[in-house]
């Protein structure tokens, strides 16, 4: 039997997840979604076959809906995913989890106290067959052991009302997230360096910023965070290991000779950069959910990010060195 999902938040990632579980993925029907904006929600709802629901309270809590997935805006995740847990059900919920470390910890608890894991969040670069050839690389040994990463992360131009401290919670999170994993250790110190900044940057926008973190065992990493790039969308990592180094190979793209020059197209956005992640993210998750556990990134994972994230935060305001306090993992949460 399809598990039959039901959808909060129908804006540009919602709507992407709704054609990707309807079209591509095999195993899954949108039955339910809501939004705030009524008017695109009901677009949606007819385009699909879904039903319209006010609220994603009402949505969570019809009973035609098996699992839920969370696209509306970051500070709405928390509430959300509270909600599913309450209800039982399992939930898929796009990055960050939260936007404060403490709202993470409520849903741990609450997880916890539930007694079944049910929360996925949407770190889909784990899903990523470069990020995964580069983890099967290091896993190997090829490298030997790993001294540096160097990682970018440059958006063509910002979201509407992206802030300075949305640079790193809402974007470098990914990094925080698959570097860890890459890695298989958690974070212990970050900086934040802020170069001179772009005079496209709006709004007292400060961007690019640059992300230091030292792991547990060392290894230094630098993230360079450019909203404001202008020319496309691009993320670079390099991993420098002892005796070899890998990177992430750029999406397959077509390559041009013409008019005495060489061109290879760069996405401009993350839904096609990351389309085949996205993919297998939810096939994974639909394949997870109807065998009743959680597969990808967990909420401890969400929550640990976003510890990470809050310290990079403090970091950047305060010009410091700060300390990365990871608190320790449950048992619950095998590794
Ligand atoms: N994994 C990834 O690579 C990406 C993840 N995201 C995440 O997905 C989420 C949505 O991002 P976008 O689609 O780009 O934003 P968007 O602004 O296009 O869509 C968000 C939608 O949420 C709705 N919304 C806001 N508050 C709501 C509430 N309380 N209840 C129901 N609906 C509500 C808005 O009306 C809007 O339609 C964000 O959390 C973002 O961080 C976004 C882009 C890529
Ligand atoms: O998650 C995403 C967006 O919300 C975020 O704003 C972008 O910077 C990221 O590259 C994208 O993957």
């Amino acid at each position: 039997m399809d598990l039959r999902v039901g959808v909060i938040g129908t804006g540009a990632i919602g709507e992407d997840h709704i054609r990707r579980l309807t079209h591509t993925v095999t195993g899954a029907n949108v039955v339910a979604l809501s939004d705030i904006n009524v008017q695109n929600a009901r677009r949606i709802a007819d385009k699909y076959g879904a039903k319209f629901y006010a609220t994603g309270e009402e949505v969570i809590a019809a009973p035609e809906v098996d699992a839920i997935v969370i696209a509306s805006w970051d500070p709405t995740h928390a509430h959300y995913v509270l909600a599913g847990i309450k209800a039982g059900k399992f939930v898929f919920c796009e990055k960050p989890l939260a936007t404060s470390a403490n709202d993470c910890k409520n849903i741990v608890e609450a997880e916890i106290a539930g007694g079944k894991q049910l929360v996925q969040v949407g770190f889909m670069r784990r899903f990523d067959r470069g990020y995964r050839q580069i983890k099967a690389a290091i896993d190997s040994g090829r490298i030997g052991e790993v001294l540096m990463l160097h990682c970018m992360h440059r958006n063509r131009v910002p979201g509407p009302k992206h802030t300075t401290e949305m640079s790193i919670k809402n974007s470098v999170i990914h990094e925080i997230d698959v570097l860890r994993w890459l890695l298989g250790e958690d974070y212990k110190t970050a900086q934040v360096l802020l170069p001179k900044s772009s005079r496209l940057a709006e709004d007292g926008l400060r961007d690019p910023q640059i992300v230091l973190l030292e792991t547990q065992s060392g290894v230094r990493i630098d993230v360079e965070s450019f909203i404001n790039c202008q020319y496309g969308y691009d993320v670079q990592c390099e991993v420098v290991g002892e005796t070899g180094t890998v990177r992430l190979p750029d999406p397959a793209n077509m390559e041009v000779r013409s008019g005495g020059a060489f061109s290879y197209e760069i996405f401009p956005d993350w839904s096609d950069r990351f389309i085949e992640a996205y993919d297998t993210e939810f096939r994974e998750w639909v394949d997870a959910t109807k065998r009743g556990i959680v597969a990808g990134p967990s909420a401890w994972d969400g929550y640990v990010a976003c510890v990470t994230a809050d310290a990079c935060t403090e970091a950047r305001e305060t010009g410091a060195i700060v300390p990365i306090a990871i608190p320790r993992r449950p048992a619950f949460y095998k590794k």
